[in-house]
């Protein structure tokens, strides 16, 4: 790291890396003046195929959900800094690390744990929509873990490829009067909106692939479809055997959430009034002054 703007270096000390993204690496760093361990994610600039331009413009907006978004289970930035060919950004260290890692070393994670996980999914990305985001990359890498043990607060982060719902001509035409108004532009209004409804899908998929481990649509040769004729079909297997011991709440989510039609898929909103999520829980608190209380809700 011999190009970090010096007050970077004078103000956190940077050592190994913990996790390999796409666009970038994740690094473990100190807080030279707390001693406080921070998750340091570099993403360069020049990792961008397209021109600088759009790069810019699609990590500048990453930053500024970033530093906009404030949410239990949602990752928050504690510093940031930039150069011409990269951007330093300093989040809370999430001891447990991905996901996805959690997942791939684990054989099933426990019934209980899953809707856990996915309650937290689910009040992430119900606050994101409130708020007029689109996450748009759900997946397990892009899941953190709080600590190494089942029970704890995940954090949803990587807000690369997530959109900011602006007010559109459309909803602008719609508030004036119709007089002149051709009739598709209102067929057309009912369609139009539905973009977050692609959050509710991806949950779908990771509550299959994280919770059942095998993601419902994969390359296989007995289906004798791609992958995306699978998923524009609705068609995904459903291995009896992993779904063993499995409520029939959890299939029922699945299903829900794994519809076609955007317009009828389950909404976020929806699934956490789902009988599998509407269950007592234990608040999930962590010790010390980091205790939050991702949401408790009864029957
Ligand atoms: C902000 C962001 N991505 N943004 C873009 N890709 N543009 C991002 C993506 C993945 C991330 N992973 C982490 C992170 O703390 N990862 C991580 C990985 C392994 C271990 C092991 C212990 N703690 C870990 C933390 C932060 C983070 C931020």
């Amino acid at each position: 790291q011999s190009n970090l703007p010096k007050e970077l270096s004078e103000k956190y000390m940077i050592t190994k890396k913990i996790g390999v993204g796409v666009c970038g690496e994740v690094k473990l760093a100190f807080e030279r003046a707390t001693c406080k361990k921070v998750a340091l994610k570099t993403i360069n600039k020049k990792d961008f195929p397209a021109s600088v331009g759009t790069a810019t413009r699609s990590a500048e907006r990453e930053i500024q959900i970033l530093q906009k978004i404030d949410h239990p289970c949602l990752i928050k930035t504690k510093d940031f800094f930039q150069t011409d060919d990269s951007y330093y950004i300093f989040l809370e260290l999430m001891e447990g690390g991905e996901l996805f890692d959690r997942v791939k070393s684990k054989q099933q994670i426990k019934e209980p744990i899953a809707k856990l996980y996915f309650y937290q999914m689910l009040k992430a990305v119900e606050y994101l929509h409130n708020n007029g985001i689109i996450h748009r990359d759900l997946k397990p890498e892009n899941v953190l873990l709080s600590s190494h043990d089942d029970v704890c607060v995940i954090k949803i982060t990587d807000f690369n490829q997530s959109k900011i719902l602006e007010e559109s001509a459309l909803m602008r035409t719609l508030c004036g009067t119709p007089t002149y108004l051709a009739p598709e532009v209102f067929t057309d209004a009912v369609t139009v909106g539905y973009s977050r409804a692609v959050d509710a899908w991806s949950l779908g998929v990771v509550l299959v692939n994280t919770f059942i481990c095998y993601p419902p649509f994969y390359p296989d040769a007995r289906i004798g479809l791609s992958v995306s004729d699978q998923i524009t079909q609705g068609i995904y297997t459903f291995i009896p055997s992993k779904w063993d011991g499995i409520s029939d709440d959890a299939k029922d989510v699945v299903k829900k959430l794994l519809r076609v039609d955007p317009n009828v898929r389950l909404t976020i909103e929806e699934a956490l009034q789902h009988p599998w999520l509407m269950v007592r829980f234990i608040a999930v608190s962590l010790p010390g002054p980091s205790a939050i209380n991702v949401g408790t809700f009864t029957t």
